[in-house]
């Protein structure tokens, strides 16, 4: 597996807004949008292109597009959600996946309540999004759904992580890439990241 860390200072200038107790609800889910497409444009630097034929004012051309129905997003609900639009500004044809993963208080264990991938999955290139990645137990039960319903290129963009949800996913998925926007310090007693942001789905929708 192949981690990237996000070095450019828009990035993280966004970054660490998205950090401040005092960031509205409303800033916060702008800038998670804008966290994502900016991720999203590294992350894809990748993506498979096709030719086409255009005419210019001048003359025939064999130019590259991207191939936008091979990709799907998968956000892991509820805060993936907030990244999806990011993506979709930049391939505004991708495909929609939805996994509805919540993290027991107390185990910290993921429990899953939904999934819903574009069919069929197996060559399509897979980024799945959610801006926090600190056990790593819903990422990598996101990875282990998806690869059951046959999906093999996957890539994986958090906007945060822990050193130890990165080392866990490693190991779980060595096959996968990984995009972080920050590495934090550590998780605390509760298996918060720290510095982090609090409950990322929290400050998306204003709950709590
Ligand atoms: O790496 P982990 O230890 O599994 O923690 C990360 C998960 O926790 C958060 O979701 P949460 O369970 O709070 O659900 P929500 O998005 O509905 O708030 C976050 O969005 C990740 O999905
Ligand atoms: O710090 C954390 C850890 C898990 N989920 C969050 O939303 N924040
Ligand atoms: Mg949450």
């Amino acid at each position: 597996m192949s981690v990237s860390y996000m070095t450019h200072p828009l990035i993280r200038h966004k970054i660490t807004l998205l950090r401040k107790e005092d960031t509205s609800t409303n800033e916060f889910r702008k800038l998670v949008e804008e966290i994502a497409m900016l991720m999203g444009y590294e992350a894809l630097s990748d993506l498979e292109t096709q030719d086409i034929t255009v005419k210019t004012p001048i003359e025939e051309s064999v130019q590259p597009v991207i191939s936008g129905k091979k990709l799907a997003v998968v956000p892991i609900l509820r805060a993936g959600l907030g990244m999806v639009n990011g993506i979709l500004a930049l391939v505004p044809s991708a495909r929609v996946g939805h996994i509805g993963l919540y993290r027991d208080p107390k185990t910290h264990e993921p429990h899953e309540y939904y999934c819903k991938l574009p069919d069929p999955i197996d060559q399509r290139q897979i980024v799945v999004v959610d801006p926090m990645l600190a056990t790593g137990g819903s990422a990598i039960a996101a990875v282990d759904f998806i690869k059951k319903h046959g999906g093999q290129k996957i890539k994986f963009m958090s906007i945060i992580a822990a050193p130890e949800g990165v080392d866990a996913l490693m190991k779980a998925h060595p096959d996968i890439q990984l995009y972080v926007g920050c590495l934090d310090r550590e998780l605390n007693e509760n298996a918060y990241i720290c510095p982090g942001l609090g409950d990322a789905g929290d400050r998306i929708f204003g709950t709590k």
